[in-house]
């Protein structure tokens, strides 16, 4: 099955809301765990416990398991095989872009079956071009797989690039979306290119009427986002939409029930 279809019905199933596992230092102290590749474990797998038979979506950020090096990077392949394992779609919050020829690698990493770190999406930024990212949606349509491709991110300092207008008059953004709904142009029930937009946003600012794929809106939380706000940005009925929190769920750790009970507070938080 597409990715497109697999996520449609995960959140038919179990509802719209993404949990982020980043384990921040902070965190990793707060929870009471040692500033090491055990603590990072300890903290990714009570995170497995808590969310991947519970959310539809759970997304691991990449950084924060490679600062441990080779012990944090095993740690992070038990994480995507055990939340596979759960029943949760796994997006790996890596954030690649490159020319397109080294662009091919990073989809062997990360979109390639057999790959020890295949998700089930990842995220990547276009600003080598949309263009540059054509060997990840190929590798992902062929795997049954998925991108998120970064178009207005949540930090302040985003807009900058990204609301900036190409000769035609349209912002780099939704530069970006129309060619994402290209890509999912047909596809039922959406398509299998969905875009990063930040529910922080003072205004959306993008026609996605035509993306015809999900919308993953971080932000939402901890950096200040509320249901409200996602409302007034996406429509009342959040429709292809995924709000995404780190920080607001993980800060009820380190006990698996806590955690699991906030998430669900959360998603329950999200229904209409
Ligand atoms: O692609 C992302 O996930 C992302 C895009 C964006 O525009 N803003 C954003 O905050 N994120 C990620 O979403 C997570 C947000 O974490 P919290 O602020 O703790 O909920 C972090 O892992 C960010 O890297």
């Amino acid at each position: 099955m597409r990715f497109g279809e697999r996520l449609a019905a995960a959140v038919a199933r179990r509802g719209p809301l993404c949990v982020g596992i980043d384990p921040h230092p902070g965190l990793l102290a707060s929870w009471g765990l040692p500033q090491d590749a055990s603590g990072l474990e300890r903290f990714a797998l009570t995170c497995v416990e808590a969310f991947g038979d519970e959310v539809a979506v759970v997304k691991p950020q990449s950084a924060f398991f490679e600062a441990h090096g080779s012990r944090g990077v095993a740690v992070l392949e038990r994480v995507l095989a055990g939340l596979r394992d759960a029943g949760a779609l796994v997006l790996l919050d890596a954030k690649r872009g490159d020319i397109g020829s080294t662009m091919a690698a990073y989809a062997a990493a990360y979109l390639a079956d057999g790959s020890p770190l295949a998700a089930d999406a990842v995220t990547l930024s276009p600003y080598l071009g949309f263009g540059s990212l054509a060997p990840a949606l190929e590798a992902a349509a062929a795997g049954g797989r998925g991108v998120f491709v970064l178009a207005a991110t949540s930090n302040p300092e985003g807009a900058s690039v990204q609301r900036a207008e190409g000769a035609d008059g349209r912002s780099v953004a939704q530069a970006v979306v129309d060619e994402a709904a290209r890509a999912n142009a047909g596809a039922h029930p959406q398509g299998d290119v969905g875009l990063v937009v930040g529910a922080t946003l003072a205004e959306l600012g993008l026609d996605l009427s035509a993306l015809n794929g999900p919308v993953l809106a971080p932000g939402f939380g901890a950096q200040g986002a509320t249901v409200a706000d996602l409302r007034a940005l996406f429509g009342p009925d959040l429709r292809g939409v995924l709000p995404t929190s780190s920080r607001d769920v993980l800060r009820h750790g380190p006990d698996t029930a806590s955690l699991r009970s906030a998430a669900r507070r959360v998603r329950d938080s999200l229904a209409l």
